[in-house]
């Protein structure tokens, strides 16, 4: 299989004015000779008529680019040709006689990584950056491909090696004189790392918002405005709105970029006591948004006073008053109109200081995944397991669980059954 000579894409469909076609694997040089006539010269740009046969499929920009200093660790070339259906497809024809076959979604990363040009971690970087909406998710993403958590990683990776030598020292000399502090210290080692790990994992999902974007719901009586909010934060008419109380039922989501930030800001059923069984499941998915939030706007107009919301620590709530244009709001709340437009710029101002405050990065690299966090959790859980262990041979057991689970992170150890689940969600030509 990864003798295979592939190719894909990597530009996007529709209208162009060049198209790059990727090549990779072993057969890309005798390939490249024969439609593009000699090599040139290794990763610069040179024109070159393509041809198959005789048949001139195109004048293009040719870069040639052997291993092992390429992407994917192989010999690659890639191809800028005009764009157009024709030319893509004599040429992708004239690939595939010569040995070629299209590539599999994410197959180019996947060799990146078989080949050692790229960790685990990096892949996924690689994936993120491609997804990336907002300023905020790129520069994430970019750091970790940098290797950034892979350095963190592997550096907590090499700790324990240290301190797994000391532990089989400690098993297979246990009648020599070995100095008392040795024990202590590697009990010390230990007891430091699952600190770290700790610290790491309370991190208040810093990386995992950026990556997913902050949850926002609008959340309140009905009739507020809370319908006619979204519309006016996403800028189209995304949600009914009418005088009727219990208008919304179904919750709407839109995506917002708040400050750098990706949101996902969620309208709600108003919330009240009702007889009516469709209002009412309205209210209860409602109730189950809010309680997923990571912030909820609790909207209401004055003067109805705002009942406080169930299940919902206050740090979590801003409380935003509407129709400004029709009673002011009390001081130290937030007036809007959303029919005006008044205190809008004042409300996304303060969403997105929130927003900030929840992704706000204290320097180190932050996991990024529910795949992170839960090889880290079980790392720290093996440590406080060696911790306790009374001997010292189930205490090297429990070091070595950790070993194996931070290396299943970078992709040292035993992924194999990971990979179709990293790998398949890229698109194909990456
Ligand atoms: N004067 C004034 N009217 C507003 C304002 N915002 C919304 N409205 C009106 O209030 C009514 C209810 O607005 P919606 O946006 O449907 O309220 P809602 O909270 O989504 O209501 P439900 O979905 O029924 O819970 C509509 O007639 C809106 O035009 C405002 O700032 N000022
Ligand atoms: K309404
Ligand atoms: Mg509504």
């Amino acid at each position: 299989m990864s003798d295979a000579t592939i190719f894909a894409r990597a530009t996007g469909a529709g209208r162009a004015a060049i198209t790059i076609l990727r090549v990779s694997g072993p057969k890309a040089g005798p390939i490249l000779e024969a439609i593009a006539g000699r090599l040139p010269p290794p990763r610069l740009a040179s024109l070159r008529t393509l041809r198959h046969g005789t048949d001139v499929l195109d004048h293009a920009v040719v870069l040639w680019l052997p291993g092992p200093r390429s992407y994917t660790g192989e010999d690659g070339f890639e191809l800028h040709l005009h764009a157009g259906p024709a030319i893509e497809h004599d040429v992708a024809d004239a690939l595939v006689t010569l040995g070629a076959r299209p590539a599999e979604p994410g197959e180019f990363t996947r060799r990146a990584f078989t080949h050692g040009r790229i960790d685990l971690l990096q892949a996924e970087a690689i994936a993120d950056l491609i997804e990336a909406e907002t300023s905020a998710q790129r520069r994430q993403a970019l750091t970790q491909g940098d290797g950034a958590l892979s350095r963190l990683y592997d550096d907590w990776a090499q700790r324990l090696r240290t301190i797994l030598a000391h532990q089989e020292a400690l098993i297979d000399f246990p009648d020599e004189d070995l100095p008392p502090e040795v024990e202590a210290r590697l009990l010390t080692g230990i007891a430091d790392l699952r600190a770290q790990m700790d610290a790491h994992l309370n991190d208040g999902h810093r990386g995992e918002l950026v990556r997913r974007g902050i949850s926002i719901v609008i959340a309140g009586a009905p009739n507020a405005g809370k319908s006619s909010l979204l519309n006016v934060l996403a800028g189209r008419d995304a949600a009914i709105v009418t005088d009727r109380a219990g208008t919304t039922r179904d919750a709407i989501s839109v995506t917002l970029d708040l400050g750098g930030q990706r949101a996902v800001i969620t309208d709600t059923a108003g919330l009240r006591e009702t007889e009516d069984a469709i209002e009412a499941e309205g209210i209860r998915r409602a109730m189950f948004h809010v309680k997923q939030a990571d912030l909820v706007v609790h909207l209401y107009t004055e003067p109805d006073r705002p009942a406080p919301l169930a299940d919902v620590p206050v740090e979590d709530v801003l409380t935003v008053c509407n129709k400004t244009d029709l009673h002011p709001a009390p001081d130290g709340v937030l007036g809007i109109s959303a029919t005006t437009g008044a205190g809008l710029g004042a409300l996304q101002a303060e969403l997105a200081i929130r927003v900030t405050r929840l992704t706000h990065s204290a320097g180190a690299a932050p996991l990024t995944r529910a795949r992170h966090r839960a090889g880290i959790t079980e790392a720290r859980d093996a440590l406080a397991e060696a911790e306790r262990a009374a001997w010292p041979e189930l205490r090297g057991e429990a070091l070595r669980v950790a070993m194996r689970a931070l290396g299943r992170l970078t992709g040292a150890v035993g992924v194999e059954d990971l990979l179709e689940a990293v790998f398949g969600s890229f698109c194909i030509g990456k």
